[in-house]
């Protein structure tokens, strides 16, 4: 059988390297916004900004013509970042063939809407079988090919293992699961917590601290999770707990650097400034809070992250809050 095409929407850190995995077996192509970013990929072989140092496999081709990447496709990957995904799925609705399945990289909630990325994708590109690749992903390690795993979420669990080989290799190990919205909302939510452990690391509190502050976030993220339809085991897992101890310990991770940024006392403003690359958790803070809300879960953690990122209160605050509430049972209470 022929190798599918495979058409990457986002060629920054994440959607370089799975084009380049996907690139070893499917012909391959990354569609860049910026052109200067598609003819470094295609000439050089590289992508400085956004993966410095990887030299990038041949088969990879790329452009900033999105008809050229996408009219062809016989799989979509969604990888820009989320509040500008619906735009560029927008532009992509009349050029796509109508039976391409789409599989999100994208670990980000919609602000104004609450929607996760497959839920977008069924609204832009409607009829077409969506899933979300996620788990322990720091895409510099992948890149450079150390192993690491992540889970495929899809409803149609053949249409899965199909997808799954696409991205597959000896170090990349792709496990499946029909819980999209769990491993969807827990790779959103990890951002989250990853600026709340940062800023501990900022504000130089022990490893005590920050294996309480990932506990317990595991154990939020999990309750809100589950109520909006996600399963436990899927936060137990690659996409849950898996993510959040690489995001909230890898000295790469974009959004434990914010956190600790804050937590150093500087301003948001400032530390965004200093990035070239994004940190998802800033505008998902409020959806997780905001959605919340709406289910009726307690987030205190996700609460105190928003009030540092949004609302001007300081790390100490955050964390003096934080430990004002009273403990209550461990896994049973609904308090942090
Ligand atoms: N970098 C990593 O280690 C991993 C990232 N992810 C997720 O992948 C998604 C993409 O992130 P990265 O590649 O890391 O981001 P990045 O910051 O490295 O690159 C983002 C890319 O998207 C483009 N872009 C930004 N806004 C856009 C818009 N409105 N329209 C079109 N293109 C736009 C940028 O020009 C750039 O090429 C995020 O949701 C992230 O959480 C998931 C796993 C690992
Ligand atoms: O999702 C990631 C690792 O799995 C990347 O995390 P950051 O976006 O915080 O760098």
């Amino acid at each position: 059988m022929k190798a599918p095409r495979i058409a990457v929407l986002g060629a920054g850190s994440w959607g370089t390297t799975v084009g380049a995995i996907a690139s070893r077996s499917s012909p391959t192509i990354v569609w860049a916004r910026d052109p200067s970013a598609a003819r470094e990929i295609a000439e050089c072989r590289t992508n400085e900004r956004y993966l410095p140092g990887a030299s990038l496999p041949r088969g990879l081709r790329a452009t900033s013509d999105l008809a050229e990447a996408v009219e062809r496709a016989d799989v979509l990957v969604a990888g820009v970042p989320s509040q500008g995904l619906r735009s560029v799925l927008r532009n992509v609705a009349p050029i796509l063939r109508p039976w391409v399945p789409v599989v999100s990289l994208v670990k980000g909630l919609e602000r104004g809407t609450h929607k996760t990325m497959t839920q977008v994708v069924a609204e832009e590109l409607p009829g077409h079988p969506a899933g979300a690749l996620s788990g322990p992903n720091i895409a510099k390690e992948v890149a450079s090919g150390m192993a690491a795993a992540a889970t495929l979420a899809m409803p149609d669990q053949g249409l899965a293992a199909q997808l799954a080989d696409l991205f597959r290799t000896d170090k990349f190990r792709i496990y499946s699961s029909n819980d999209v919205v769990g491993v969807e909302m827990a790779g959103a939510c990890k951002n989250v917590y990853a600026i709340a452990v940062g800023m501990a690391d900022g504000a130089q509190a022990g490893a005590n601290t920050k294996a309480m502050v990932m506990t317990r976030s595991g154990r939020e993220m999990a309750r809100l999770g589950e109520a909006l339809g996600g399963r436990r085991e899927t936060f137990a897992g690659l996409a849950g707990m898996g993510d959040l101890i690489v995001t909230c310990t890898s000295p790469h991770s974009r959004n434990r650097h914010v956190g600790e940024g804050l937590g150093q006392g500087r301003a948001l403003a400032d530390v965004l400034a200093g990035m070239s690359q994004v940190a998802e958790g800033v505008t998902t803070t409020p959806v997780v809070v905001e959605l919340a809300e709406q289910v009726g879960i307690c987030v205190p953690i996700a609460r105190e992250v928003l009030g540092v990122v949004e609302q001007g209160r300081t790390v100490k605050d955050a964390y003096r809050g934080l430990l004002r509430s009273a403990p209550g049972h461990e896994t049973e209470g609904d308090g942090w």
